[in-house]
């Protein structure tokens, strides 16, 4: 078997970067971590509907802005990147669509599954784009996602190469089912299919290639 591990702390193929922090240390801190981004969620929620008065509004970011200011004591020189640790668990905490601690990301909950991967989300008012409907970007961002988690499927590294979305009808804010599966691979282009859909069935299909870049080795390859 290949290892597809570079050095601690150097950076491998693809940008992911070996790290030897424990594994229950990792699992210790990324609850630490999303217990806040849940919060900051709330947050996000809470600032887009709110309709106390000016004034409530503008003590309310005095305060917010002291607390910016104690978590900015301590920080990473540039976002937080993907590592591994020798047992091969993975953590990318500020990833758009899954980061443990990225309050922008739903966050998104992949399962594998025996045709692929699949998610159950609840989108809120952060993800809005026409009254009502998830942004149509927010849907290919998070399908964009799960399709290359699939595409990947544990074992290699891919990057979206082409991505085609159908929005077939408006997709409601509230609970959704991202599905996605591999349809066929040639050489290092992996063929993914995958949909969102509400409880009325399909609202939006994706096809997409996703390919192995030149050069990342397979886990067993
Ligand atoms: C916890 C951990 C989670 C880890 C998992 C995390 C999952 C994250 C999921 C999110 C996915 C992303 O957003 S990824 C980010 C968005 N994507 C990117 O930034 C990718 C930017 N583009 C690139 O890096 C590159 O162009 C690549 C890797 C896509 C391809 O470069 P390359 O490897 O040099 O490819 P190359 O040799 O030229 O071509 C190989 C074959 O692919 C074909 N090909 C090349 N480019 C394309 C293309 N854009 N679309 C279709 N097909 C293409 C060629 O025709 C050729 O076919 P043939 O002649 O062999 O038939």
């Amino acid at each position: 078997m290949t290892s597809r591990f570079p050095d601690a702390g150097a950076v491998g193929a693809g940008g992911f970067v070996r790290d030897d922090t424990p594994t229950p240390e990792v699992d210790r801190r990324e609850a630490v971590m999303a217990s806040l981004a849940g919060t900051v969620r709330e947050l996000v929620d809470a600032t887009i509907r709110t309709t106390v008065a000016d004034d409530e509004v503008h003590r309310v970011r005095d305060e917010l802005a002291l607390l910016v200011d104690r978590l900015r004591a301590a920080q990473l020189p540039g976002p937080a990147g993907i590592r591994y640790n020798a047992e091969f668990r993975a953590w990318n905490w500020g990833n758009a669509v899954v980061g443990a601690a990225n309050a922008i990301a739903p966050p998104l909950e992949v399962v594998h599954d025996a045709s692929g991967c699949h998610a159950d989300v609840v989108l809120g008012a952060a993800y809005e784009g026409p009254p009502g409907l998830v942004h149509g970007g927010v849907s290919a961002m998070l399908l964009d996602h799960i399709m290359g988690v699939t595409a990947s499927a544990m074992r290699r590294t891919t990057f979206t190469g082409t991505l085609t979305m159908r929005y077939r009808r408006g997709t409601p804010l509230g609970p959704l089912r991202l599905e996605a599966r591999i349809v066929r691979e040639e050489g290092r282009k992996v063929f993914v299919v995958a949909s969102i859909s509400d409880a009325e069935g399909v609202t939006v299909e994706a096809d997409g290639v996703f390919i192995q870049p030149a050069g990342t080795p397979a886990v067993d390859g």
